[in-house]
């Protein structure tokens, strides 16, 4: 069985949803992605999403693509985010995932990333920018190599077609909560519960929701209907301010009232 999977059977006995943090690798310098897996480990993530940072980041908002630029400025490539990995995996048990868009992976060559990926222990893969049509480009490979490619959903994919993605799917099914870019929010469309329920009934794994979460409100609200969540642009601000005893009460109290 995958490590991803290992942990959400591990919290389903436990009876906790999933908490799922993104950083973007060498904001705020390559050398400290071990450093700042272990404290995400140690805050209680579950699995944690690693950024690859890349000049056009369609998805992505305003947080995250500065977090982006100063990585791109520091000189991270993928070569080195994955030697960091090497490194981390020395005493960080936590699922790693990849999180990439298509591009890196081409210019990188996919079956040497395919190889490197595996080789640094990476869990899974996200890469937001490869439809379902188009996977079997990397698709098999990653499967032969035990890394989960966790395939995404939207709040305008029709259910049908949600039905097909997660049936497919490995890991967990990322269903992204808003129509648009990453970054956090007020407020979500009154749509969001019915849909989360939906998906929910057609998927075989489990569900998370991503995008604009920041607060324990909208996570007590939203795991009513889902599996977990993953937080980003939070996160990545919590560490661009150096507020690390903050984004560990805000993931204790995000533990506590999961439980
Ligand atoms: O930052 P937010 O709004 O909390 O959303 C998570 C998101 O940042 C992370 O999962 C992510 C960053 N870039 C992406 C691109 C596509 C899908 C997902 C992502």
């Amino acid at each position: 069985m995958n490590r991803i999977e290992q942990a959400f059977q591990q919290l389903n006995k436990e009876n906790k949803k999933a908490f799922v943090p993104y950083i973007m690798a060498g904001d705020g310098g390559l050398e400290n992605l071990p450093e700042r897996l272990a404290l995400l480990e140690k805050f209680g993530a579950t699995a944690i999403e690693v950024g690859v940072p890349f000049s056009d980041p369609v998805a992505d908002g305003p947080t995250i693509q500065r977090a982006g630029i100063r990585a791109l400025q520091n000189g991270t490539t993928l070569k080195g985010i994955l030697k960091e990995i090497t490194k981390a995996r020395e005493s960080v048990t936590t699922p790693i995932i990849l999180m990439t868009y298509l591009n890196p992976v081409y210019s990188y060559g996919i079956e040497t990333f395919v190889r490197d990926v595996q080789t640094a222990g990476v869990a899974g893969c996200i890469i937001p920018d490869l439809p379902v049509e188009e996977e079997e480009i990397i698709a098999p490979l990653l499967e032969q190599a035990e890394v989960e490619l966790i395939r995404l959903v939207t709040l305008t994919t029709p259910i049908e077609r949600i039905r097909e993605i997660s049936n497919k799917g490995k890991g967990f099914l990322y269903t992204v909560t808003v129509k648009g870019i990453t970054g956090t929010r007020n407020e979500f469309g009154n749509e969001l519960h019915s849909f989360l329920q939906a998906v929910k009934v057609v998927s075989p794994i489990p569900v998370l929701a991503g995008f604009g979460i920041s607060n324990q409100e909208q996570i007590k609200e939203i795991t009513k209907y889902c599996d977990g969540v993953v937080v980003g642009s939070k996160i990545v601000e919590y560490f661009a301010n150096n507020q690390l005893e903050e984004m560990e009460e805000f993931m204790s109290i995000y533990k506590q009232t999961l439980a």
